[in-house]
């Protein structure tokens, strides 16, 4: 079935085929008649399968059936988990919805909620994040959604997920009972069908693949590899060595994982760009990995779980947990960032000895079809000695290789399920020696817990114990930062909230990721980062270059391991995941351009600036000053004109209390710092906060 074949407007089906979606993909021809005939619709569908479109196409045609103008205000409300992903939809609605004369925001957070709160009685369509939202709908007065005609609630497992359903709640009850709902997810849990229940009415039920044997994509070849928590930094190198060609994305628990495996990673020089995307990076930061990622042919992103959903990265090969993920819902949400849309893809799953039973049991349950490959240990390369060499050297890369570990286990502390996650089973002093380090850290929160558990469990708690006096010898060095942990322990879930909250805050997921209010007061720990940030400057890595097309990323590899002579090194039992470029695929290169099949060839011609596997930062840039500058001069205009009315009503001046007077002061001073662009090409208006350009 073809777009065409809806009742779509004219200016909908031109935008549509300007951006070269003709097909529809099943998600799309299952809802969108539904949604055009007003219904609420509560749709899942496997990751990468098109849901963006299936409410961005209703949503244009409900305002434009409705003659929706600019002086209607806000008809469409788009709510998503994150700032990428809110971006990223926006992205899509200003290429399909580029012929309509609907203005559209994204209200992200990250800037000044005053300057938002000027400018969001005159959007149309409206994308942004859920607590910035709130912020708006209890602080901004000009915030009106009485005429709402479109609730939207896109990722809504993710919302849930990051702890926004209380905050759902609430906007959900400022808003008109008669309007129609479209949710959409990627995994069907218990709390998206109580949000389901509280926001729609008699929804139609679009569960695409329920019936589908598997609940991952056809195309995407799933596999895992059991090894020792010590032999996993070199499995990723000794993967990485043999996959030159590829893009990849390694799945780590925590943002320190991230940072100090990103930092050594670097220096080892594996013989592809390596980049790094985390919470704790700024926003731009973020933007411009998310685009030197997109842009790579062969790459490697080390990441958080901040990049398991939601976005769409083009072509990625491969998906690597390097750890275990906390659930299936997010092993799905992970692996569904490669074969997307019809694309092929592997996934690769690191499992420690003891997480193995628990997580594939998790998997079979939710019908994802992994199975287990075997590597042969002796041909990995060992690169311990080579970190240790480094670390000896920097001693701030040996505090961050100390802050990875603490950070590690803090995470596989805070994890809710103790049947696949127990810290307690970990080899601390041989993982240390993995990262380079000469010795284990000392982990107070361990030891604390391990004291508890002596008081607490003297009688049932024997295995821990054991396992704890194992470890004991390995607990030496301090390391500050962990003692926020409690130590009321007991090996069970009972102080999930807690650890719950600990574990968002060290997987740095929810607040860094999404909401404005929390970034605009940074912490301590957050300016640190930053500032660590700048210092990654000094690192030949891809972070800040801007122009990805001239960065050469270890090319010159000259390292004396020879592994990359013969890909066929690293033989598997039963497949050969390390030489797969060897045999299976004889023109990597020709696989990486293929993607998307029908979109590459127009797109190449067509403005890059449109191109749906990335944002073209440069011409953004281009583009927003250009709009700024012609902006500030409307600006300006209209302040002079605010300037004489003033002047007017100086007299009244003296009765102003002085909270009025630093309003008008403040109100004048944004003709300097404008943020809404009028795309004037195509007629839609654009308010962007919380993605600073200028910079
Ligand atoms: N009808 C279509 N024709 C061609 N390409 C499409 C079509 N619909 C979607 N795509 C492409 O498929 C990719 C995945 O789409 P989208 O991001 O909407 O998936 P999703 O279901 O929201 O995935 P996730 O659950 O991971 O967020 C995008 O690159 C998009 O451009």
């Amino acid at each position: 079935q073809r777009f065409s074949d809806f009742p779509l407007s004219k200016k909908t089906l031109k935008g549509l085929q300007e951006a070269q979606y003709r097909l529809v993909t099943e998600i799309q021809r299952q809802t969108i008649g539904l949604a055009l005939q007003g219904k609420d619709v509560l749709g899942a569908a496997k990751t990468g399968s098109g849901k963006t479109l299936a409410f961005i196409v209703p949503a244009l045609e409900l305002l434009y059936r409705h003659q929706w103008t600019s002086a209607d205000g806000l008809g469409v409300l788009v709510i998503s988990p994150t700032r990428e992903l809110a971006y990223q939809t926006f992205k899509v609605l200003r290429k399909v919805g580029r012929n309509h004369e609907f203005s559209a925001g994204l209200i992200i957070g990250g800037k000044d909620l005053k300057e938002e709160s000027e400018r969001i009685h005159n959007i149309n369509m409206l994308i942004c994040t859920p607590g910035r939202l709130l912020q708006h709908m209890d602080e901004t007065s000009y915030f009106y959604a009485s005429d709402l005609q479109m609730l939207v609630l896109d990722e809504a497992d993710r919302i849930l997920d990051m702890g926004f359903a209380d905050t759902m709640n609430a906007i959900i009850e400022n808003l008109p009972k008669k309007r129609q709902t479209l949710l959409f997810s990627a995994t069907q849990t218990k709390s998206v069908k109580d949000l389901a229940r509280l926001s729609l009415k008699d929804p139609e039920y679009v569960w695409v693949h329920e019936k589908a044997k598997f609940s991952t994509p056809a195309t995407l070849d799933q596999n895992y590899v059991v090894c020792e928590l010590q032999q996993k930094v070199n499995m990723l190198y000794s993967f990485l060595r043999n996959h030159l060609k590829k893009k990849s994305i390694v799945f780590f628990a925590s943002c320190k994982e991230v940072q100090y495996l990103f930092r050594v990673f670097c220096k080892l020089q594996p013989g592809l760009p390596v980049l790094a995307l985390h919470g704790k990076q700024h926003q731009m930061k973020r933007m411009e990995v998310y685009t030197c990622f997109v842009r790579k042919k062969a790459a490697v992103l080390f990441a958080t779980d901040i990049a398991a959903r939601g976005l769409d990265f083009p072509a990625v090969n491969w998906v690597i947990q390097f750890d275990c993920p906390e659930d299936a819902n997010t092993y799905i949400h992970r692996v569904g960032r490669t074969a997307r849309y019809k694309e092929g893809g592997e996934a690769l799953l690191l499992l420690l000895p003891s997480e193995e039973k628990g997580m594939v049991e998790q998997l079979s349950q939710r019908k994802v079809p992994v199975s287990e490959i075997k590597i042969n240990p002796e041909k990995i390369t060992d690169i311990q000695k080579r970190m240790q060499a480094f670390l000896a050297q920097d001693q701030e890369l040996k505090d961050k290789a100390q802050r990875c570990f603490v950070s590690y286990l803090r995470s596989v502390y805070l994890m809710k399920n103790k049947e696949v996650f127990d810290v307690f089973r970990l080899p601390l002093a041989e993982y240390a020696l993995s990262l380079g380090l000469a010795m284990a850290p000392r982990v107070r929160f361990l030891q604390k817990v391990r004291k508890q558990l002596c008081v607490n469990e003297a009688a049932d708690g024997t295995d821990h114990l054991k396992q704890t006096e194992q470890n004991k010898n390995t607990l030496l060095i301090n390391e500050e930062g962990v003692e926020k942990c409690e130590t009321n322990f007991s090996g069970k879930a009972s102080d999930n909230k807690t650890k719950e909250k600990e574990r968002r805050k060290e997987t740095e997921e929810c607040s860094a990721s999404s909401e404005g209010a929390e970034e605009s007061s940074a912490s301590e720990d957050e300016l640190k980062e930053v500032s660590e940030e700048e210092e990654e400057k000094e690192v030949p890595v891809p972070g800040r270059v801007p122009n990805p097309d001239s960065m050469q990323f270890f090319e010159d590899d000259d390292d004396d391991d020879d592994d990359t002579e013969d890909l066929d090194l690293l033989t598997v039992k039963r497949r050969n995941v390390f030489g797969v470029e060897a045999k299976d695929n004889p023109a990597p290169v020709s696989l990486v351009q293929q993607w998307p099949p029908v979109q590459k060839s127009s797109l190449m011609k067509a403005d890059e600036e449109n191109d749906a596997s990335g944002i073209n930062l440069d011409k953004v840039k281009e583009i927003l000053r250009e709009e700024d500058k012609f902006d500030k001069e409307e600006y300006r205009k209209k302040v002079k004109e605010k300037h004489r009315v003033i002047c007017k009503l100086l007299p009244y001046y003296l009765s102003w209390t002085k909270a009025e007077f630093s309003d008008l002061v403040t109100y004048q001073s944004y003709g300097t710092q404008l943020d809404v662009f009028e795309f004037r090409d195509h007629s839609v208006s654009h308010c962007e906060n919380g993605l600073d350009f200028s910079g």
